[in-house]
């Protein structure tokens, strides 16, 4: 592997301070495939001071936003020139399949050439002053020192949705990628460096969660956190970043469902709830899971997908006929495990899946069979908590009314979906749905210039579109009094 293998604080590559590593897993067969420095407090520290400095005394927050545009446009080619060895490292990363890993390195590269042209698109606001011979403008300003702390699920895409626009708007950062999948992480910041962003400007420490990424989400100088994760660490750094009141981005868990109505193309509506869950074996913040359908079609749609489901092909992600692979660890496999026997307890009925495979060759790799779970009810843990794996749980309703009702009874309001040919009916559930995204006849996409974010505990803030960049923003206020007079009030 020609990777560096290393931190990068302060534009140098560096070990942990303490010297300790962490090896790296492949879930698909427990091998070790890299040895990565594990930082800690120390090593947040520096980063920290190292990106105060660059800016509060370099530059980048000056440079003009052109340029900075160019920087990032370069980081999207970059990215686009290395594309099969980015795609190769998150395969081997996260087991996702490569034919996945590539279609999120074209997001990836998507991201940073949307921000690179927003960068200079923003030139403030001239607006109305109240005082003759006086001018009033609304300028946007970066926000300084951000943390940014991201999941393994889709690393490199969620640490591109924060790097793109950080970048882009003048701040510094400090990256800490999940301790489980630093791989591309630190073939992005080799990118970075490669892309001509100065020293200081853009930090990467590896480490575990409770000791950099609360490192970074408790010290004063850190001006904002933008963490993406989930809910119980979520409301950890929020509680961690109102030390000295920090900007808040949060992109947390989801428990997203999908609503199939009688009238959908049928056909389509199954081959896309599918695809809506199991894609990287269900390990997706927007996951489909919650599938509540309509009765009259109900056991038809059950039967169909129990039927395709009976099919998937589980294997290596670097298989070409692979379509499922494993999940991230042996912790997060008994995490899901223990949630079937969950649902087994509540009541629900194991329609297909509910183990591991058998298959030999799969036995060294976290695999878990996709599993369909009918007879659910909203009172039920399964129906209600995220369980990051490939598991659906089906709902009945009969009318649209209760269809909404059922699909917003969460905490989370990450996204839904709506399958119906009736596009009024689509648009009146679309707008009783409290969710941050709603997809009819359709699920999961995702673009650069739409916000992506959550309702009620799936999140605070946005990234992605207009948005996304205003959260590294900050806006000021500017008035200037071109004839000044004395007030004589004292
Ligand atoms: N909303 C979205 O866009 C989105 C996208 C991807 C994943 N997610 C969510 O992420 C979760 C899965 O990811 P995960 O298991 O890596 O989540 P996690 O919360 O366990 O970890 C996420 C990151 O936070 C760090 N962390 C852990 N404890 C911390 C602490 N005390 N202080 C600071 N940082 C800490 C981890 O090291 C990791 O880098 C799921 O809930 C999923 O829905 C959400
Ligand atoms: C936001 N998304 C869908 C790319 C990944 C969620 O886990």
């Amino acid at each position: 592997m020609d990777l560096k293998l290393k931190q990068y604080i302060n534009g140098n590559w560096v070990d942990a301070n303490s010297g300790n590593t962490r090896d790296i897993i492949n879930p698909f067969n427990q091998e070790v495939i890299a040895t990565v420095p594990e930082g800690d407090e120390s090593d947040a520290k520096a980063a920290i001071a190292a990106a105060r400095e660059a800016f509060d005394h370099g530059d980048w927050a000056y440079t003009p936003a052109t340029e900075r545009g160019a920087i990032v446009r370069k980081i999207a080619e970059l990215i686009e020139r290395d594309k099969e060895e980015l795609a190769y490292l998150e395969s081997l990363d996260t087991g996702k399949t490569v034919e996945e890993s590539r279609g999120d390195m074209d997001d990836i590269a998507g991201v940073f050439r949307y921000y690179a042209e927003l960068a200079d698109k923003d030139g403030g606001e001239i607006i109305d002053s109240p005082v003759p011979n006086s001018s009033s403008k609304v300028v946007h300003e970066p926000v300084g020192v951000c943390g940014q702390i991201t999941p393994w699920n889709y690393p490199l895409l969620q640490a591109s949705w924060k790097l793109a626009p950080a970048l882009a708007t003048g701040n510094t950062l400090i990256m800490k990628p999940s301790e489980i999948t630093p791989l591309t992480h630190i073939k992005v910041f080799e990118l970075i460096e490669e892309a001509g962003v100065p020293a200081g400007v853009a930090n990467l420490v590896l480490g575990a969660g409770g000791t950099v990424g609360s490192e970074l989400s408790t010290h004063d100088d850190v001006d904002l956190i933008s963490f993406t994760g989930g809910i119980v660490t979520g409301k950890k750094i929020m509680e961690s970043a109102s030390s000295n009141v920090k900007n808040l981005a949060l992109e947390l868990g989801g428990k997203n469902p999908n609503i199939i109505f009688a009238d959908a193309d049928f056909d389509i509506a199954v081959d896309q709830a599918l695809n809506g869950v199991f894609f990287h074996a269900g390990q997706i913040c927007s996951a489909g899971t919650r599938l509540i359908v309509e009765e009259s079609i109900h056991d038809e749609f059950v039967n169909a997908l129990v039927e395709r489901v009976k099919k998937f092909k589980l294997g290596s992600g670097f298989d070409e006929d692979t379509q499922m692979g494993p999940l991230i660890s042996a912790e997060h496999l008994a995490k899901v495990e223990k949630y079937v026997e969950t649902g087994i307890k509540e009541g629900a009925t194991l329609a297909v899946g509910g183990s591991r495979p058998e298959d030999p060759e799969l036995q060294n790799g976290f695999f878990y069979l996709p599993t369909i779970f009918t007879d659910c009810t909203t009172d039920m843990d399964i129906v209600q908590d995220e369980a990051f794996g490939p598991i659906i749980t089906v709902e009945k309703f009969n009318e649209e009314t209760e269809a909404v009702k059922l699909a917003n009874d969460s905490i989370y309001g990450l996204a839904g979906g709506v399958w119906t040919n009736d596009s009024a009916k689509a648009e009146r559930c679309a707008g009783k749905m409290r969710m941050g995204t709603v997809w009819i006849n359709e699920f999961n996409l995702y673009f650069p210039h739409a916000p992506w974010g959550g309702f009620k505990q799936s999140g605070i803030g946005r990234e992605l579109g207009k948005l996304g960049m205003e959260e590294y923003t900050q806006t000021k206020h500017i008035f200037q009094n071109f004839k000044p007079e004395p007030l004589n009030w004292f």
